[in-house]
Protein backbone atom coordinates (compact mmCIF):
# COMPACT_ATOMS: atom_id res chain seq x y z
CA UNK A 1 0.00 0.00 0.00
CA UNK A 2 2.69 2.44 0.92
CA UNK A 3 6.13 2.09 -0.60
CA UNK A 4 8.91 4.63 -0.42
CA UNK A 5 11.66 4.98 -2.94
CA UNK A 6 14.37 7.52 -2.28
CA UNK A 7 15.82 8.84 -5.49
CA UNK A 8 18.79 11.21 -5.80
CA UNK A 9 20.32 13.59 -8.27
CA UNK A 10 17.76 14.62 -10.94
CA UNK A 11 14.73 16.91 -10.72
CA UNK A 12 11.23 15.82 -9.80
CA UNK A 13 9.98 16.75 -13.27
CA UNK A 14 12.44 14.55 -15.08
CA UNK A 15 11.85 11.67 -12.65
CA UNK A 16 8.11 11.93 -13.10
CA UNK A 17 8.45 12.05 -16.88
CA UNK A 18 10.66 8.97 -16.89
CA UNK A 19 8.25 7.15 -14.56
CA UNK A 20 5.29 8.09 -16.69
CA UNK A 21 6.97 6.85 -19.84
CA UNK A 22 7.93 3.67 -18.03
CA UNK A 23 4.38 3.07 -16.76
CA UNK A 24 2.92 3.52 -20.28
CA UNK A 25 5.43 1.55 -22.32
CA UNK A 26 6.57 -1.17 -19.89
CA UNK A 27 3.42 -3.17 -20.65
CA UNK A 28 4.70 -3.82 -24.22
CA UNK A 29 7.87 -5.47 -22.93
CA UNK A 30 7.66 -9.25 -22.31
CA UNK A 31 6.93 -10.06 -18.70
CA UNK A 32 10.15 -11.87 -17.73
CA UNK A 33 12.30 -9.13 -19.28
CA UNK A 34 10.17 -6.39 -17.73
CA UNK A 35 10.55 -7.57 -14.13
CA UNK A 36 14.39 -7.64 -14.49
CA UNK A 37 14.37 -4.21 -16.16
CA UNK A 38 12.22 -2.79 -13.37
CA UNK A 39 14.80 -3.70 -10.75
CA UNK A 40 17.58 -1.87 -12.62
CA UNK A 41 15.29 1.00 -13.60
CA UNK A 42 14.39 1.86 -10.01
CA UNK A 43 17.98 1.34 -8.84
CA UNK A 44 19.16 3.82 -11.45
CA UNK A 45 16.52 6.39 -10.49
CA UNK A 46 17.48 5.92 -6.84
CA UNK A 47 21.12 6.88 -7.60
CA UNK A 48 20.12 9.95 -9.59
CA UNK A 49 17.31 11.73 -7.76
CA UNK A 50 16.83 14.07 -4.76
CA UNK A 51 13.20 13.05 -4.60
CA UNK A 52 11.24 10.60 -2.49
CA UNK A 53 8.34 8.65 -3.97
CA UNK A 54 5.56 7.00 -2.03
CA UNK A 55 3.26 4.57 -3.76
CA UNK A 56 -0.37 4.01 -2.69
CA UNK A 57 -1.98 1.02 -4.40
CA UNK A 58 -5.67 0.59 -5.16
CA UNK A 59 -5.98 -2.78 -3.49
CA UNK A 60 -4.75 -4.04 -0.14
CA UNK A 61 -1.96 -6.60 -0.03
CA UNK A 62 -4.48 -9.45 0.19
CA UNK A 63 -5.62 -8.14 -3.19
CA UNK A 64 -9.33 -8.53 -2.51
CA UNK A 65 -10.29 -5.39 -0.69
CA UNK A 66 -10.07 -1.86 -2.04
CA UNK A 67 -7.65 0.17 -0.01
CA UNK A 68 -9.37 2.79 2.13
CA UNK A 69 -6.27 4.99 1.86
CA UNK A 70 -6.38 4.89 -1.95
CA UNK A 71 -10.05 5.94 -1.89
CA UNK A 72 -9.31 8.73 0.58
CA UNK A 73 -6.47 10.06 -1.61
CA UNK A 74 -8.71 9.89 -4.69
CA UNK A 75 -11.39 11.90 -2.84
CA UNK A 76 -8.83 14.43 -1.64
CA UNK A 77 -7.32 14.89 -5.08
CA UNK A 78 -10.75 15.04 -6.76
CA UNK A 79 -11.80 17.90 -4.49
CA UNK A 80 -8.58 19.82 -4.04
CA UNK A 81 -6.46 19.40 -7.10
CA UNK A 82 -8.17 17.42 -9.86
CA UNK A 83 -9.66 20.59 -11.36
CA UNK A 84 -6.09 21.54 -12.25
CA UNK A 85 -5.40 18.29 -14.08
CA UNK A 86 -5.68 18.36 -17.85
CA UNK A 87 -7.36 15.01 -18.25
CA UNK A 88 -10.14 14.00 -15.87
CA UNK A 89 -12.22 10.88 -15.43
CA UNK A 90 -15.92 11.13 -14.57
CA UNK A 91 -16.92 8.25 -12.28
CA UNK A 92 -20.53 7.46 -11.55
CA UNK A 93 -20.02 5.80 -8.22
CA UNK A 94 -22.98 3.89 -6.80
CA UNK A 95 -21.90 4.94 -3.30
CA UNK A 96 -21.74 8.62 -4.09
CA UNK A 97 -24.45 11.27 -4.28
CA UNK A 98 -22.93 13.05 -7.25
CA UNK A 99 -20.61 12.52 -10.20
CA UNK A 100 -17.00 12.14 -9.01
CA UNK A 101 -14.28 13.78 -11.14
CA UNK A 102 -10.85 12.28 -10.66
CA UNK A 103 -7.47 12.40 -12.41
CA UNK A 104 -7.26 10.20 -15.47
CA UNK A 105 -4.58 7.49 -15.67
CA UNK A 106 -1.03 8.78 -16.19
CA UNK A 107 -2.03 12.31 -15.18
CA UNK A 108 -0.18 14.47 -12.67
CA UNK A 109 -1.19 17.34 -10.34
CA UNK A 110 0.62 19.59 -7.91
CA UNK A 111 -0.40 20.32 -4.33
CA UNK A 112 1.03 22.83 -1.86
CA UNK A 113 1.02 22.17 1.88
CA UNK A 114 2.65 24.51 4.45
CA UNK A 115 4.50 26.15 1.55
CA UNK A 116 5.92 22.83 0.34
CA UNK A 117 5.19 21.61 -3.19
CA UNK A 118 4.39 17.96 -3.76
CA UNK A 119 3.27 16.05 -6.86
CA UNK A 120 0.75 13.31 -7.26
CA UNK A 121 0.77 10.90 -10.23
CA UNK A 122 -2.02 8.52 -11.09
CA UNK A 123 -0.61 5.35 -12.61
CA UNK A 124 -1.92 2.10 -13.94
CA UNK A 125 -0.01 -1.10 -14.42
CA UNK A 126 -1.34 -3.85 -16.64
CA UNK A 127 -0.45 -7.38 -15.59
CA UNK A 128 -1.02 -10.31 -17.89
CA UNK A 129 -1.47 -13.83 -16.64
CA UNK A 130 -2.16 -17.13 -18.35
CA UNK A 131 -4.88 -19.39 -16.97
CA UNK A 132 -4.57 -23.22 -16.77
CA UNK A 133 -6.61 -23.43 -19.98
CA UNK A 134 -4.12 -21.24 -21.84
CA UNK A 135 -6.35 -18.16 -21.84
CA UNK A 136 -4.68 -14.76 -21.40
CA UNK A 137 -6.11 -12.55 -18.67
CA UNK A 138 -5.04 -8.99 -18.04
CA UNK A 139 -5.48 -7.03 -14.80
CA UNK A 140 -5.17 -3.31 -14.33
CA UNK A 141 -3.61 -2.29 -11.03
CA UNK A 142 -3.88 1.41 -10.25
CA UNK A 143 -1.77 3.37 -7.83
CA UNK A 144 -0.96 6.94 -6.86
CA UNK A 145 2.61 8.11 -6.45
CA UNK A 146 3.42 11.03 -4.19
CA UNK A 147 6.70 12.77 -4.99
CA UNK A 148 8.47 15.40 -2.86
CA UNK A 149 11.96 16.66 -2.08
CA UNK A 150 13.83 14.57 0.46
CA UNK A 151 14.45 17.52 2.77
CA UNK A 152 10.66 17.58 3.56
CA UNK A 153 10.52 13.89 4.26
CA UNK A 154 9.66 14.18 8.00
CA UNK A 155 6.93 16.78 7.54
CA UNK A 156 5.30 15.02 4.59
CA UNK A 157 5.25 11.58 6.20
CA UNK A 158 4.22 12.81 9.65
CA UNK A 159 1.81 15.59 8.78
CA UNK A 160 0.86 15.90 5.10
CA UNK A 161 -0.16 12.29 4.50
CA UNK A 162 -2.23 12.23 7.69
CA UNK A 163 -3.90 15.46 6.55
CA UNK A 164 -4.68 14.03 3.08
CA UNK A 165 -6.10 10.78 4.47
CA UNK A 166 -8.21 12.55 7.09
CA UNK A 167 -9.58 15.09 4.60
CA UNK A 168 -10.19 12.41 1.98
CA UNK A 169 -12.13 10.22 4.41
CA UNK A 170 -14.25 13.19 5.53
CA UNK A 171 -15.01 14.05 1.88
CA UNK A 172 -16.00 10.41 1.30
CA UNK A 173 -18.44 10.55 4.22
CA UNK A 174 -19.90 13.87 3.01
CA UNK A 175 -20.37 12.60 -0.53
CA UNK A 176 -21.59 9.12 0.25
CA UNK A 177 -25.19 8.29 -0.47
CA UNK A 178 -26.78 7.12 2.73
CA UNK A 179 -28.11 3.57 2.80
CA UNK A 180 -30.78 1.53 4.47
CA UNK A 181 -29.52 -2.03 4.98
CA UNK A 182 -31.38 -5.21 5.77
CA UNK A 183 -29.77 -8.51 6.74
CA UNK A 184 -29.96 -11.51 4.40
CA UNK A 185 -30.41 -15.10 5.48
CA UNK A 186 -27.08 -16.97 5.73
CA UNK A 187 -27.80 -18.98 2.55
CA UNK A 188 -27.24 -15.73 0.60
CA UNK A 189 -24.01 -14.70 2.33
CA UNK A 190 -21.66 -15.75 -0.50
CA UNK A 191 -19.89 -12.88 -2.30
CA UNK A 192 -21.40 -13.93 -5.64
CA UNK A 193 -24.90 -13.74 -4.11
CA UNK A 194 -26.31 -10.88 -2.06
CA UNK A 195 -23.75 -10.94 0.82
CA UNK A 196 -24.67 -10.38 4.46
CA UNK A 197 -26.57 -7.13 3.96
CA UNK A 198 -28.68 -5.78 1.08
CA UNK A 199 -29.18 -2.05 0.76
CA UNK A 200 -31.26 0.64 -0.88
CA UNK A 201 -30.65 4.40 -0.85
CA UNK A 202 -32.05 5.94 2.32
CA UNK A 203 -34.35 8.86 1.53
CA UNK A 204 -36.76 9.08 4.48
CA UNK A 205 -37.94 12.70 4.81
CA UNK A 206 -38.53 12.70 8.62
CA UNK A 207 -36.51 15.25 10.58
CA UNK A 208 -36.57 16.54 14.14
CA UNK A 209 -38.44 19.61 12.83
CA UNK A 210 -41.30 17.43 11.55
CA UNK A 211 -41.31 15.10 14.55
CA UNK A 212 -44.25 15.78 16.85
CA UNK A 213 -43.22 15.56 20.49
CA UNK A 214 -42.54 17.68 23.52
CA UNK A 215 -40.04 20.39 22.36
CA UNK A 216 -37.91 20.19 25.52
CA UNK A 217 -37.57 16.43 25.20
CA UNK A 218 -36.69 16.83 21.53
CA UNK A 219 -33.99 19.37 22.34
CA UNK A 220 -32.50 17.07 25.00
CA UNK A 221 -32.28 14.20 22.50
CA UNK A 222 -30.64 16.42 19.88
CA UNK A 223 -28.04 17.63 22.37
CA UNK A 224 -27.34 14.06 23.44
CA UNK A 225 -26.79 13.04 19.80
CA UNK A 226 -24.49 15.97 19.08
CA UNK A 227 -22.45 15.23 22.20
CA UNK A 228 -22.16 11.60 21.12
CA UNK A 229 -21.11 12.34 17.54
CA UNK A 230 -18.37 14.70 18.72
CA UNK A 231 -17.28 12.40 21.54
CA UNK A 232 -14.49 10.38 19.90
CA UNK A 233 -11.75 11.64 22.23
CA UNK A 234 -13.99 11.60 25.29
CA UNK A 235 -14.99 7.96 24.79
CA UNK A 236 -11.33 7.07 24.31
CA UNK A 237 -10.38 8.92 27.47
CA UNK A 238 -12.94 7.15 29.64
CA UNK A 239 -12.14 3.77 28.05
CA UNK A 240 -15.58 3.16 26.56
CA UNK A 241 -16.46 1.88 23.09
CA UNK A 242 -17.76 4.79 21.00
CA UNK A 243 -21.38 3.72 20.81
CA UNK A 244 -24.68 4.64 22.42
CA UNK A 245 -27.88 2.68 22.98
CA UNK A 246 -31.39 4.12 22.73
CA UNK A 247 -34.57 2.40 23.82
CA UNK A 248 -37.69 3.88 22.20
CA UNK A 249 -40.90 2.71 23.80
CA UNK A 250 -44.53 3.67 23.54
CA UNK A 251 -47.88 2.67 22.05
CA UNK A 252 -48.27 1.99 18.30
CA UNK A 253 -48.22 5.06 16.05
CA UNK A 254 -46.41 7.36 18.45
CA UNK A 255 -43.41 7.90 16.16
CA UNK A 256 -40.74 5.38 17.22
CA UNK A 257 -39.78 4.45 13.64
CA UNK A 258 -40.12 8.08 12.56
CA UNK A 259 -37.70 9.07 15.32
CA UNK A 260 -35.10 6.59 13.96
CA UNK A 261 -35.27 8.24 10.52
CA UNK A 262 -35.02 11.69 12.12
CA UNK A 263 -31.88 10.61 14.04
CA UNK A 264 -30.32 9.13 10.87
CA UNK A 265 -31.00 12.35 8.94
CA UNK A 266 -29.78 14.52 11.81
CA UNK A 267 -26.43 12.70 12.15
CA UNK A 268 -26.09 11.71 8.49
CA UNK A 269 -25.75 8.03 9.41
CA UNK A 270 -26.62 4.83 7.54
CA UNK A 271 -29.32 2.57 9.00
CA UNK A 272 -28.93 -1.20 9.50
CA UNK A 273 -32.39 -2.64 10.10
CA UNK A 274 -31.60 -5.95 11.81
CA UNK A 275 -34.33 -8.57 11.48
CA UNK A 276 -33.44 -10.91 14.35
CA UNK A 277 -35.87 -13.65 13.31
CA UNK A 278 -33.79 -14.42 10.19
CA UNK A 279 -30.55 -14.70 12.19
CA UNK A 280 -29.86 -18.39 12.85
CA UNK A 281 -27.69 -18.16 15.96
CA UNK A 282 -25.39 -16.01 18.10
CA UNK A 283 -22.38 -16.55 15.88
CA UNK A 284 -24.32 -15.33 12.81
CA UNK A 285 -25.41 -12.29 14.77
CA UNK A 286 -21.78 -11.48 15.63
CA UNK A 287 -20.72 -11.79 11.98
CA UNK A 288 -23.55 -9.53 10.84
CA UNK A 289 -22.65 -6.83 13.35
CA UNK A 290 -18.97 -7.07 12.41
CA UNK A 291 -19.92 -6.19 8.84
CA UNK A 292 -21.64 -2.96 9.81
CA UNK A 293 -19.68 0.25 9.33
CA UNK A 294 -19.12 3.22 11.60
CA UNK A 295 -21.39 6.27 11.43
CA UNK A 296 -24.42 4.03 11.43
CA UNK A 297 -27.50 3.10 13.42
CA UNK A 298 -28.27 -0.55 14.10
CA UNK A 299 -32.00 -0.93 14.67
CA UNK A 300 -33.90 -3.84 16.20
CA UNK A 301 -37.60 -3.00 15.97
CA UNK A 302 -40.22 -4.55 18.25
CA UNK A 303 -37.57 -6.28 20.34
CA UNK A 304 -40.26 -7.88 22.53
CA UNK A 305 -41.70 -9.72 19.51
CA UNK A 306 -38.43 -10.46 17.68
CA UNK A 307 -37.44 -13.44 19.76
CA UNK A 308 -38.12 -15.19 23.01
CA UNK A 309 -35.23 -13.44 24.69
CA UNK A 310 -36.21 -14.21 28.24
CA UNK A 311 -34.10 -17.36 28.12
CA UNK A 312 -36.85 -19.25 29.92
CA UNK A 313 -37.84 -22.68 28.75
CA UNK A 314 -41.00 -24.68 29.42
CA UNK A 315 -40.62 -27.64 31.77
CA UNK A 316 -40.84 -31.15 30.37
CA UNK A 317 -44.06 -31.78 32.27
CA UNK A 318 -45.72 -28.71 30.81
CA UNK A 319 -44.75 -29.78 27.34
CA UNK A 320 -46.11 -33.29 27.84
CA UNK A 321 -49.37 -31.92 29.05
CA UNK A 322 -49.60 -29.45 26.22
CA UNK A 323 -49.15 -31.55 23.14
CA UNK A 324 -49.62 -34.97 21.78
CA UNK A 325 -46.89 -36.71 19.78
CA UNK A 326 -47.88 -35.46 16.33
CA UNK A 327 -48.06 -31.84 17.45
CA UNK A 328 -44.66 -32.16 19.10
CA UNK A 329 -43.07 -33.31 15.87
CA UNK A 330 -44.44 -30.28 14.00
CA UNK A 331 -43.26 -27.95 16.74
CA UNK A 332 -39.78 -29.45 16.65
CA UNK A 333 -39.58 -28.81 12.91
CA UNK A 334 -40.69 -25.22 13.42
CA UNK A 335 -38.21 -24.72 16.26
CA UNK A 336 -35.37 -25.89 14.04
CA UNK A 337 -36.25 -23.22 11.51
CA UNK A 338 -36.52 -20.56 14.21
CA UNK A 339 -33.70 -18.32 15.31
CA UNK A 340 -31.50 -19.59 18.14
CA UNK A 341 -30.24 -16.16 19.11
CA UNK A 342 -30.26 -15.97 22.90
CA UNK A 343 -30.42 -13.07 25.29
CA UNK A 344 -26.77 -13.52 26.31
CA UNK A 345 -25.75 -13.73 22.63
CA UNK A 346 -27.50 -10.46 21.90
CA UNK A 347 -25.98 -8.79 24.96
CA UNK A 348 -22.49 -9.95 23.99
CA UNK A 349 -22.93 -8.64 20.47
CA UNK A 350 -24.10 -5.22 21.56
CA UNK A 351 -21.61 -4.58 24.31
CA UNK A 352 -19.15 -7.44 24.58
CA UNK A 353 -15.60 -7.38 23.22
CA UNK A 354 -16.84 -7.57 19.64
CA UNK A 355 -18.92 -4.45 19.86
CA UNK A 356 -15.88 -2.16 19.79
CA UNK A 357 -14.77 -3.34 16.35
CA UNK A 358 -16.24 -0.35 14.55
CA UNK A 359 -16.65 3.13 15.98
CA UNK A 360 -19.42 5.69 16.11
CA UNK A 361 -22.43 3.48 16.26
CA UNK A 362 -25.89 3.93 17.71
CA UNK A 363 -28.01 0.92 18.63
CA UNK A 364 -31.76 1.44 18.86
CA UNK A 365 -34.37 -0.96 20.21
CA UNK A 366 -38.06 -0.21 19.86
CA UNK A 367 -40.92 -1.80 21.75
CA UNK A 368 -44.59 -1.28 22.55
CA UNK A 369 -44.24 -3.10 25.88
CA UNK A 370 -41.24 -1.98 27.87
CA UNK A 371 -42.32 -4.02 30.92
CA UNK A 372 -41.98 -7.25 28.94
CA UNK A 373 -38.25 -6.77 28.38
CA UNK A 374 -35.57 -8.40 30.46
CA UNK A 375 -33.99 -5.74 32.71
CA UNK A 376 -30.51 -6.96 31.65
CA UNK A 377 -31.27 -5.94 28.09
CA UNK A 378 -32.20 -2.37 28.85
CA UNK A 379 -29.97 -1.43 31.75
CA UNK A 380 -28.01 1.85 31.41
CA UNK A 381 -24.71 1.28 29.69
CA UNK A 382 -26.49 -0.94 27.20
CA UNK A 383 -29.53 1.17 26.46
CA UNK A 384 -28.19 4.48 27.76
CA UNK A 385 -31.15 6.63 26.87
CA UNK A 386 -34.74 5.49 27.43
CA UNK A 387 -37.17 7.62 25.42
CA UNK A 388 -40.89 7.35 25.88
CA UNK A 389 -42.92 8.20 22.79
CA UNK A 390 -46.30 9.20 24.11
CA UNK A 391 -49.79 10.00 22.93
CA UNK A 392 -50.33 13.28 21.11
CA UNK A 393 -50.62 16.26 23.45
CA UNK A 394 -51.03 19.91 22.47
CA UNK A 395 -47.32 20.69 21.81
CA UNK A 396 -47.01 17.70 19.50
CA UNK A 397 -50.30 18.61 17.80
CA UNK A 398 -48.97 22.10 16.98
CA UNK A 399 -46.04 20.53 15.09
CA UNK A 400 -48.40 18.27 13.14
CA UNK A 401 -50.75 21.17 12.31
CA UNK A 402 -47.79 23.16 11.03
CA UNK A 403 -46.53 20.22 8.95
CA UNK A 404 -49.84 19.11 7.52
CA UNK A 405 -51.84 22.36 7.27
CA UNK A 406 -49.18 25.06 7.47
CA UNK A 407 -51.01 26.88 10.28
CA UNK A 408 -49.73 28.03 13.65
CA UNK A 409 -53.00 29.08 15.30
CA UNK A 410 -56.77 28.64 15.03
CA UNK A 411 -59.76 29.60 17.15
CA UNK A 412 -60.25 25.94 18.08
CA UNK A 413 -56.73 25.49 19.47
CA UNK A 414 -57.94 26.02 23.08
CA UNK A 415 -60.62 23.36 22.62
CA UNK A 416 -58.12 20.98 21.04
CA UNK A 417 -55.63 21.50 23.89
CA UNK A 418 -58.29 20.55 26.45
CA UNK A 419 -59.50 17.55 24.45
CA UNK A 420 -56.01 16.16 23.83
CA UNK A 421 -55.15 16.37 27.52
CA UNK A 422 -58.19 14.22 28.29
CA UNK A 423 -57.91 11.78 25.37
CA UNK A 424 -55.17 9.33 24.41
CA UNK A 425 -54.80 9.61 20.63
CA UNK A 426 -51.59 8.64 18.81
CA UNK A 427 -49.78 11.21 16.63
CA UNK A 428 -50.36 8.81 13.71
CA UNK A 429 -54.16 9.09 14.19
CA UNK A 430 -54.03 12.87 14.67
CA UNK A 431 -51.86 13.24 11.55
CA UNK A 432 -54.23 11.14 9.47
CA UNK A 433 -57.25 13.20 10.62
CA UNK A 434 -55.44 16.47 9.88
CA UNK A 435 -54.42 15.50 6.35
CA UNK A 436 -56.64 17.13 3.68
CA UNK A 437 -58.47 14.43 1.71
CA UNK A 438 -59.26 16.58 -1.34
CA UNK A 439 -58.36 19.95 -2.87
CA UNK A 440 -61.58 21.42 -1.46
CA UNK A 441 -60.60 20.72 2.14
CA UNK A 442 -58.82 23.64 3.78
CA UNK A 443 -57.22 23.95 7.24
CA UNK A 444 -60.53 24.98 8.83
CA UNK A 445 -62.30 21.82 7.63
CA UNK A 446 -59.44 19.61 8.84
CA UNK A 447 -59.22 21.25 12.27
CA UNK A 448 -62.99 20.90 12.77
CA UNK A 449 -62.77 17.26 11.72
CA UNK A 450 -60.05 16.75 14.32
CA UNK A 451 -62.18 18.27 17.08
CA UNK A 452 -65.04 15.95 16.09
CA UNK A 453 -62.79 12.89 15.95
CA UNK A 454 -61.17 13.60 19.32
CA UNK A 455 -64.61 14.12 20.89
CA UNK A 456 -65.74 10.78 19.43
CA UNK A 457 -62.55 9.12 20.70
CA UNK A 458 -63.17 10.62 24.13
CA UNK A 459 -66.72 9.32 24.11
CA UNK A 460 -65.52 5.88 23.00
CA UNK A 461 -62.88 5.81 25.72
CA UNK A 462 -65.48 6.87 28.30
CA UNK A 463 -67.86 4.09 27.22
CA UNK A 464 -65.03 1.57 27.24
CA UNK A 465 -63.98 2.65 30.71
CA UNK A 466 -67.60 2.38 31.90
CA UNK A 467 -67.92 -1.09 30.37
CA UNK A 468 -64.68 -2.14 31.96
CA UNK A 469 -65.83 -0.74 35.28
CA UNK A 470 -69.15 -2.58 34.89
CA UNK A 471 -67.52 -5.90 34.03
CA UNK A 472 -65.10 -5.42 36.92
CA UNK A 473 -67.99 -4.77 39.29
CA UNK A 474 -69.83 -7.81 37.91
CA UNK A 475 -66.77 -9.95 38.40
CA UNK A 476 -66.38 -8.64 41.95
CA UNK A 477 -70.06 -9.33 42.61
CA UNK A 478 -69.69 -12.88 41.29
CA UNK A 479 -66.58 -13.41 43.39
CA UNK A 480 -68.37 -12.16 46.51
CA UNK A 481 -71.42 -14.35 45.79
CA UNK A 482 -69.21 -17.36 45.30
CA UNK A 483 -67.41 -16.68 48.56
CA UNK A 484 -70.72 -16.29 50.41
CA UNK A 485 -72.02 -19.52 48.89
CA UNK A 486 -68.85 -21.30 49.89
CA UNK A 487 -69.16 -19.92 53.44
CA UNK A 488 -72.83 -20.99 53.54
CA UNK A 489 -71.97 -24.47 52.32
CA UNK A 490 -69.22 -24.77 54.89
CA UNK A 491 -71.57 -23.67 57.64
CA UNK A 492 -74.24 -26.15 56.55
CA UNK A 493 -71.67 -28.93 56.51
CA UNK A 494 -70.50 -28.03 60.00
CA UNK A 495 -74.09 -27.84 61.28
CA UNK A 496 -74.82 -31.22 59.79
CA UNK A 497 -71.70 -32.63 61.41
CA UNK A 498 -72.75 -31.20 64.76
CA UNK A 499 -76.28 -32.64 64.47
CA UNK A 500 -74.80 -36.00 63.53
CA UNK A 501 -72.40 -35.88 66.49
CA UNK A 502 -75.11 -35.01 69.05
CA UNK A 503 -77.32 -37.76 67.65
CA UNK A 504 -74.55 -40.34 68.10
CA UNK A 505 -73.92 -39.12 71.65
CA UNK A 506 -77.68 -39.31 72.43
CA UNK A 507 -77.89 -42.85 71.09
CA UNK A 508 -74.88 -43.91 73.14
CA UNK A 509 -76.20 -42.46 76.42
CA UNK A 510 -79.58 -44.08 75.72
CA UNK A 511 -77.81 -47.42 75.22
CA UNK A 512 -75.77 -47.01 78.43
CA UNK A 513 -78.95 -46.08 80.41
CA UNK A 514 -80.74 -49.28 79.35
CA UNK A 515 -77.76 -51.36 80.34
N1 LIG B 1 -44.36 11.80 16.74
C1 LIG B 1 -44.68 11.85 15.46
N2 LIG B 1 -44.35 12.92 14.70
C2 LIG B 1 -44.66 12.98 13.41
N3 LIG B 1 -45.34 12.02 12.76
C3 LIG B 1 -45.70 10.94 13.45
C4 LIG B 1 -45.38 10.80 14.83
N4 LIG B 1 -45.86 9.62 15.26
C5 LIG B 1 -46.44 9.05 14.22
N5 LIG B 1 -46.36 9.82 13.12
C6 LIG B 1 -46.92 9.51 11.80
O1 LIG B 1 -47.53 8.24 11.91
C7 LIG B 1 -46.93 7.26 11.09
C8 LIG B 1 -46.63 6.02 11.93
O2 LIG B 1 -45.64 6.33 12.89
P1 LIG B 1 -44.45 5.34 13.28
O3 LIG B 1 -44.35 4.24 12.30
O4 LIG B 1 -43.24 6.15 13.52
O5 LIG B 1 -45.01 4.79 14.65
P2 LIG B 1 -44.40 3.67 15.60
O6 LIG B 1 -44.36 4.24 16.97
O7 LIG B 1 -43.14 3.18 15.03
O8 LIG B 1 -45.53 2.56 15.56
P3 LIG B 1 -45.39 0.97 15.80
O9 LIG B 1 -45.23 0.77 17.27
O10 LIG B 1 -46.70 0.44 15.32
O11 LIG B 1 -44.23 0.50 15.00
C9 LIG B 1 -45.67 7.88 10.55
O12 LIG B 1 -45.53 7.59 9.20
C10 LIG B 1 -45.86 9.37 10.76
O13 LIG B 1 -46.37 9.93 9.58
MG1 LIG C 1 -42.52 1.32 14.22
Amino acid sequence: MLETVAIWGITAKSVSSVMLIWAVYSQYIPRHVRSQMEIYFYKLLGWLSFYVHIKFTEHTEEGLKRSENYNAIRNYLSTNTAARAQRLKANESKNSKSLVLSMDDHEEVEDVFNGVKVKWYSNVKVTETQSNYGRNNSYERRFFTLTFHRRHRGMIIDTYITHVLREGKAIGVRNRERKLYTNNSSSEWYPWMSGKWSNVPFHHPATFETLAMDPEKKERIKKDLVKFSKGKDYYKKVGKAWKRGYLLFGPPGTGKSTMISAIANFLDYDVYDLELTTVKDNSELKKLLLETQGKSIVVIEDIDCSLDLTGQRKTKKEEDEEEDKEKKKEKKKEDEKKSKVTLSGLLNSIDGLWSACSDEKIIIFTTNFVDKLDPALIRRGRMDNHIEMSYCRFEAFKVLAKNYLEIESHELYGEIERLLEETDMSPADVAETLMPKSDEEDADVCIKRLVKTVEEEKEKAKKLAEEEEKSKAEKEEKRKKKKEEEADNKKTEEDEKKVKGSKVNGDLSEKNGTN
